[in-house]
C-alpha cells in the first residue's frame, strides 16, 4: 500500500517516531493484559512486565463506533487513550464514506454495510470490529485484500437468540401475540381452537451451529422432539437427530426454525416450494438473516392457512436506526405483513439482551486493542491467525514487525534479508488464500533504523501493509 507510510498509524513516520520516543508506553496496560480470551498471560515469562507496543500517540488512533455499541466496549477503547466517537445509529453511505476516510478503526453491528465502495475510501483503516455474530455486512474479501483485519463475536449472543426462539415457539402455538393485541384493544377472546402445547411436537432446526445446537437442548428440555438439517455432519446433542435433507426436515417438523448464515446458497432457501413441503398447520421462525425467506411466498402460505403462524426477526432491508420505518418504503410487502394474524414481528432483537451486548462489547473491544497494540490476529475472520507473546519492558531495543503481504513464493527470504542486520528473536507467518501475515520480533534495533526497515518492507512488490511496533 504505497501511501501507508503517511496514513498508517503503525508506520514510523518521523512524526510518530519522535512523538513516541518520549511517550509513556503504559498508558493503560490493564485493558490489554487482562484479556480473558487470549492465553497471552500464560505465555509471559514470570515477573516480566509486558510492554505495550505503540508506535504512535494513542491519542492519534481515531475510532468510530456506530449502532449503539455497548458501553463496555467504548470504555475499553477509551481507556487506551484512543479518540472514540460513538453514534447511536448507522450512517447513510455518503456520510459513512466521509467519516471513514479519517479513521483507523470502525466498530459496527449488523446494519452498516462496509462494501468495497465504502472501504476503498478508507485509506487509514486498520481494523473493523463487528460487535455481533454476523459479518455478511462487510466485504471480507476486499478487506483482506487491503490488509484490513475484521473481528466479530462468534457466540456471545447465541443463548439470547435461542431463548427468543423458545419464547416464539410457545407464543405461536398459543396465538399469544394475537390475544395480547386483542386485549390491548379491549377485546376478550377466549379460544382454544388451534392452540397447542409444544410438548411432543417436532422442532426442525435448519443450521445446527452455535444457536441451533443451543436451541436443541432447550427445546428438548421442554419435551419437544428435535431434528436438524445442516450441510455439515454434526454431533447430535441429547436425543436430537440429523436428517439428510432440508425436504426431510420440512416434511416432518411442526416448527421450522432457521439458523443459517447469509450465503448465496441460503438466499430464499425457504420459498414457495419449501413452504408447500411444510406440514399443514406448521410454523416458521426466522431469526437468522432476512434474505433466507422469500417473504411474499410466506405471506401467500399464511393467507391460505397452510402455515399457521410465523415469527420474523430479520428482514432484507432494515432501517439504520429506531423509528417508524417498518413500511412499504423499506420493504414493499411490509404493510401486508403487518396485517397478518399469528405473525410475530420483531426488530432484529435476537441478540439484544444486556448480557449479550455487554459480553460482545468486551470481547470485540479487547480483540481490537490486541490487534492495534500488538498485531495479534487471533479470532480474525479474514486474516490468518497469528500471535507472539508480548515484548516486555526488560527487552529494550526490540521492535515488532508486522508485514501483511501477498502469498507468493520468495517473500520470507526477502523479508529476512531486510531484517538480517538484527537478531530475529521470534517469527511467525501464516497464510489464508492469497494473503499472508508475518510477525517478527527483532532485537538490537536502534530507533533510527526502524524507518529504514519500514521503507524497505513497503518497497517489496508483495507488500499490502507494514506496521512496525516498538
Ligand atoms: N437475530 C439476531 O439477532 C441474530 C443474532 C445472532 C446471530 N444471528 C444469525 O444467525 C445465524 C446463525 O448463527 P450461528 O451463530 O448459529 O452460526 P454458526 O456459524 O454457528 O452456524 C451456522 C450453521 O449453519 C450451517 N449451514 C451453512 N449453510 C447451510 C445451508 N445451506 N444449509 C444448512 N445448514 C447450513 C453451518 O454448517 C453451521 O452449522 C447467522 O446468520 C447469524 O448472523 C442472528
Ligand atoms: O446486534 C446486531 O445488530 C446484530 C445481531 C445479530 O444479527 C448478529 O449477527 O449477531
Amino acid at each position: 500500500m504505497s501511501s501507508a507510510r503517511d496514513i498508517n498509524p503503525g508506520a514510523p513516520t518521523s512524526r510518530s517516531v519522535v512523538s513516541s520516543w518520549g511517550q509513556n508506553l503504559s498508558t493503560s496496560p490493564v485493558a490489554t493484559l487482562q484479556s480473558p480470551t487470549a492465553s497471552l498471560g500464560g505465555l509471559l515469562p514470570r515477573r516480566s512486565v509486558p510492554k505495550l507496543l505503540k508506535p504512535f500517540n494513542t491519542q492519534d488512533i481515531k475510532i468510530l463506533l456506530l449502532e449503539n455499541v455497548n458501553q463496555t466496549g467504548r470504555d475499553i477503547l477509551t481507556a487506551q487513550g484512543y479518540q472514540v466517537e460513538a453514534l447511536k445509529s448507522s450512517l447513510p453511505e455518503d456520510q459513512l464514506i466521509e467519516k471513514i476516510r479519517d479513521i483507523h478503526v470502525i466498530g459496527i453491528r449488523s446494519k452498516t454495510k462496509l462494501s468495497e465502495r465504502v472501504l476503498s475510501e478508507a485509506k487509514n483503516l486498520l481494523v473493523i470490529g463487528c460487535f455481533c455474530i454476523g459479518t455478511n455486512q462487510v466485504d471480507l474479501t476486499y478487506a483482506a485484500r487491503r490488509g484490513i483485519a475484521v473481528f466479530n463475536s462468534p457466540f456471545a449472543n447465541s443463548r439470547s437468540v435461542a431463548e427468543l426462539v423458545i419464547a416464539e415457539i410457545i407464543t405461536l402455538a398459543r396465538q399469544l401475540g394475537d390475544r395480547s393485541i386483542e386485549m390491548h384493544r379491549g377485546t376478550w377472546n377466549k379460544v382454544s381452537a388451534k392452540c397447542w402445547e409444544i410438548r411432543g411436537k417436532t422442532l426442525g432446526i435448519v443450521g445446527y451451529g452455535h444457536i441451533g445446537s443451543q436451541l436443541s437442548v432447550l427445546a428438548e428440555a421442554m419435551g419437544m422432539n428435535v431434528i436438524y438439517y445442516d450441510v455439515v455432519t454434526l454431533m447430535a446433542l441429547g436425543t436430537a437427530r440429523q436428517v439428510p435433507s432440508l425436504d426431510n426436515l420440512l416434511e416432518e417438523a411442526d416448527f421450522v426454525t432457521l439458523h443459517v448464515p447469509d450465503l448465496p446458497e441460503t438466499r430464499n432457501m425457504i420459498s414457495a416450494a419449501q413452504l408447500d413441503r411444510m406440514k399443514e398447520g406448521s410454523y416458521l421462525i426466522n431469526a437468522s438473516r432476512g434474505t433466507v425467506v422469500d417473504i411474499p411466498a410466506l405471506v401467500k402460505a399464511m393467507r391460505s392457512g397452510h402455515i399457521a403462524g410465523a415469527a420474523l426477526d430479520v428482514y432484507p432491508n432494515e432501517p439504520a436506526g429506531n423509528g417508524d420505518y417498518f413500511t412499504n418504503n423499506l420493504n414493499p410487502w411490509a404493510e401486508e405483513l403487518r396485517s397478518l394474524s399469528n405473525l410475530i414481528l420483531t426488530p432484529h432483537i435476537g441478540g439484544s439482551t444486556e448480557e449479550a451486548q455487554r459480553a460482545i462489547g468486551v470481547e470485540v473491544a479487547e480483540a481490537l486493542v490486541r490487534y492495534i497494540n500488538q498485531g495479534i490476529t487471533l479470532g480474525s475472520v479474514n486474516l490468518p491467525e497469528a500471535q507472539l507473546r508480548s515484548l516486555t519492558l526488560d527487552e529494550p531495543e526490540h521492535a515488532r514487525v508486522i508485514y501483511i503481504h501477498r502469498n507468493v513464493p520468495g517473500v520470507l527470504r526477502k523479508v529476512n534479508e531486510i531484517l538480517g542486520d538484527h537478531n530475529v528473536d521470534k517469527q511467525i507467518s501464516d497464510s489464508k488464500g492469497d494473503l499472508a501475515y508475518l510477525m517478527a520480533d527483532i532485537s538490537n534495533v536502534r530507533y533510527e533504523q526502524i524507518k529504514d526497515i519500514y521503507e524497505s518492507l513497503e518497497g517489496l512488490s508483495s507488500c499490502i501493509m507494514t506496521r512496525v511496533l516498538y
